[in-house]
């Protein structure tokens, strides 16, 4: 809907109503073509003004309408009617004009800013290319370097870079909508030729092919297999070298096969998806709209390792006041040196102030006795995190939330420990902890809702993809990846290398395979935890036996890599080579292939071919199969929910979804087929064992991913 009013006379007021992001739906679409007419006729109207309603422009194409049939007026058409009119029309930017939105304000003869406005052409992100003429006004206006940057990498830039780069006309810190009114009767009357971008050349660039075969290059190293970057390329390729009416046809051809694609599909389910898992919900019913979180001014963190110097940095940058606890004094100098850095490089680079102020630091944990929520983020030992959370439900005022920082330990188990069990959550940040996007947020059985709404909420601020999760061993992410390791090992026994595996995953999409991530991570982690789950044994024993334990299949690979002293990176050793310790090249090294030859022999074990397709149908299936197990036990709420951890935690690749939108795009069959043939290849390994969810669901006619929420209701009930 567009509401049309005339304003100061003459001038023709036009507002977009949808909200809440003003998104070009239909009925907008139909909107503004109606008052843009009606503007356009009335004599009385010399000039118009379009704003959005509720302080934001326009959000861009309503990206829930892709999926089904277009109606209403086109784009293209709409805009192209605004800039060939005879009365100026001005934008009116308050907000955001991202995407569509900004095509339609470079479709106005000018743009006026609120200095808060963002502007951006993000359709990238959505597997699209800015295709309403976008990719072919804006190199036109702002030059053809300036303009790849914005369409390739789909950033939102500040009013002032946008007045800087010439997007926008004037910036205002005052009402905008006022302004651009001012400024609409100031040019009326006004020859408008100059201000149709479209009948622009784009601005001259020596050596045009060099500039676009060397971004080209830089395009496709960092897409990782996303074919929109490269269509946005050659979009705005064709802005350059072609009359504007050929480059808008290639930016119709280029958008038709974006489209439809698979991967269009992956990033806009990304884009719902990582908005859907703020509304979480528990399996006792308490849910994200009936829960208030706490108003939480003080945090405190107890522990200043490597995470809990992170935490500190995303607390502290949040504007909360933050105590930062270390019992050994050098370690706490040492800390609050690091910190400090942190924060004046994060702040650096945001252009604002450091929030060094926010910090207090103590060696004494009575100092957290009137903080509104902790963080302990102590070495990761049940034994040390028990004794920590009883000092804090001594010190610690009441109702103060308490929050454990771990990868793996069972926080109903430490909630048990203090007397207010319904204050502990568990808040699984990623290293390092100011940087990583993701958190989960997990709850036992007796966390209160208060308690999950206010570590969400927390999570949010920090900016943080939050999801909320239930206490199992490893959470959502690490759980899936336990038989994704597996797998990786058990291939190297069957005859592959690192570098097989790591290339086939690498080509998949990940920025790191399997290999060259434990290297990075550091192998001595997961041996710390297979030892304390009684798995590690002696490196000397033969046969199959030595690697069955527990009753089912085991590779001590891990473990003897490790007893060489082999942890990866840091040691300059570890399923590659560096040139030393923490150096971040892998290089093929000679002595692990002879290792794996000679354990292979140990083992009676015969080298075969392995494939890229075995490798990623083994690895992924086997991640994915847990992730229905996942779903069955109640762990995660949705498939969204894991399929968020693992794009902004684990490096999947985001434009292929997420492993279970993966596994439905695959099909549901397809992967319990491959599952139950992997199975009978290899019966000693329970993860290849199909999960009773996927098998259900296939029974139940493999329903879209969209609709596995009622399903798995309803099949839980049949049960
Ligand atoms: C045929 C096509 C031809 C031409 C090409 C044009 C293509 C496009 O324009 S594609 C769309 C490009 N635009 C974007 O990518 C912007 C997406 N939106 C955002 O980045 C943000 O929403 C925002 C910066 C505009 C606002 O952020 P914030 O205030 O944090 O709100 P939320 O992100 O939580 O969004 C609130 C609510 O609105 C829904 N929504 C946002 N944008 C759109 C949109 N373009 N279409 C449809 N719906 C949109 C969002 O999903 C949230 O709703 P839910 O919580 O119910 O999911």
């Amino acid at each position: 809907m567009a509401e049309y009013n005339r304003v100061s006379e003459c001038v023709g007021l036009i507002t977009l109503r949808n909200p809440p992001v003003n998104a070009l739906s239909a009925a907008v679409r139909q909107g503004i073509v109606d008052t843009v007419q009606r503007a356009l006729s009335d004599p009385n109207v010399k000039s118009v003004v379009i704003c959005g309603q509720n302080g934001i422009f326009c959000g861009g194409a309503d990206i829930k309408e892709f999926r089904s049939n277009m109606t209403g007026p086109p784009l293209i058409p709409m805009i192209h009617a605004i800039e060939s009119a005879n009365k100026p029309v001005v934008a009116a930017i308050e907000g955001s004009a991202l995407g569509g939105g900004l095509e339609l304000a470079l479709g106005c003869h000018y743009r006026i800013a609120h200095s808060k406005a963002r502007l951006g052409l993000p359709e990238v992100s959505l597997g699209l290319l800015p295709a309403a003429g976008g990719s072919q006004r804006l190199p036109r206006l702002i030059g053809v370097p300036a303009a790849l940057n914005l369409i390739t990498t789909g950033r939102h830039v500040t009013a002032a870079e946008a007045l800087q780069l010439g997007i926008v006309d004037q910036v205002t810190d005052h009402n905008t909508v006022a302004a651009a009114v001012k400024f609409a009767l100031s040019v009326a009357g006004r020859s408008l030729d100059p201000r149709r971008i479209s009948t622009h050349p784009c601005p001259q660039q020596p050596d045009l092919d060099a500039l676009f075969e060397e971004v080209m290059q830089k395009v496709r190293q960092s897409a990782r297999g996303a074919i929109a970057p490269i269509a946005c390329v050659q979009a705005v390729r064709a802005a350059a070298t072609l009359p504007y009416a050929q480059g808008m046809e290639r930016e119709r051809e280029l958008m038709a096969t974006l489209f439809t694609s698979g991967q269009a599909r992956a990033l806009q389910y990304c884009f719902f998806a990582e908005r859907a898992v703020g509304r979480w919900r528990m399996p006792s019913g308490a849910r994200w709209d009936t829960s208030k979180p706490r108003p939480v001014h003080k945090a405190a963190v107890i522990g200043l390792g490597t995470m809990g110097r992170g935490i500190t940095v995303a607390l502290a940058q949040t504007g909360l006041s933050v105590i930062a606890v270390e019992t050994q004094e050098k370690q706490l100098m040492e800390a609050k040196q690091a910190i400090s850095g942190m924060l004046e490089r994060g702040a650096k680079g945001r252009g604002v102030a450091p929030a060094l102020d926010g910090v207090i630091y103590s060696q004494n944990i009575q100092a957290v006795a009137d903080v509104d929520l902790v963080i302990e983020a102590v070495f990761e030992d049940i034994a040390l995190k028990t004794k920590v959370f009883q000092q804090l439900s001594a010190v610690c005022k009441p109702g103060t939330l308490l929050c454990t920082n771990t990868s793996a330990l069972d926080v109903d188990q430490l909630a048990s420990e203090t007397p207010n069990p319904e204050l502990v959550v568990g808040m699984h940040f990623f290293a390092p902890a100011h940087v990583m996007k993701l958190l989960e947020v997990v709850y036992g059985p007796r966390s209160s809702p208060q308690a999950v709404a206010t570590a969400m909420q927390l999570g949010k601020k920090m900016g943080k993809a939050s999801v909320a999760v239930g206490n199992c061993r490893g959470f959502v992410g690490n759980r899936m990846l336990k038989p994704y390791i597996e797998e990786a090992f058990f291939l190297l026994e069957e005859g592959a290398t690192p570098e097989l595996v790591d290339q086939a995953l690498e080509e998949f999409g990940f920025p790191m395979g399997v290999f060259r991530m434990s290297d990075l991570s550091g192998l001595d982690v997961g041996w710390r935890v297979r030892k304390g789950d009684g798995l590690v044994e002696p490196g000397t024993a033969s046969g199959r036996s030595a690697r069955i334990r527990q009753g089912r299949r085991y590779s001590p690979l891990g473990d003897l890599l490790c007893e060489e002293g082999r942890f990866g990176q840091k040691t300059g050793r570890g399923w590659y080579q560096y040139d030393k310790p923490g150096s971040r090249v892998a290089r093929f090294d000679p002595w692990l292939h002879s290792f794996l030859g000679a354990y292979r022999a140990q083992h009676g074990l015969v080298a075969r071919r392995i494939d890229h397709q075995e490798v990623l149908e083994r690895c992924l299936y086997a991640l994915i199969n847990e992730g229905f197990h996942i779903l069955d036990d109640g762990i995660a709420a949705g498939p969204e929910d894991i399929d968020v951890i693992y794009v902004s935690g684990y490096g999947w690749p985001r434009h292929r979804g997420g492993p279970m939108f993966y596994a439905n795009m695959v099909g549901l069959a397809k992967v319990l087929e491959r599952l139950e043939h992997y199975q009978q290849l290899h019966p000693e390994v329970p993860h290849l064992q199909p999960s009773s969810l996927l098998r259900r669901l296939v029974a139940s006619g493999s329903p879209p991913i969209h609709k596995w929420g009622e399903a798995i209701k309803k099949l839980h009930s049949q049960l």
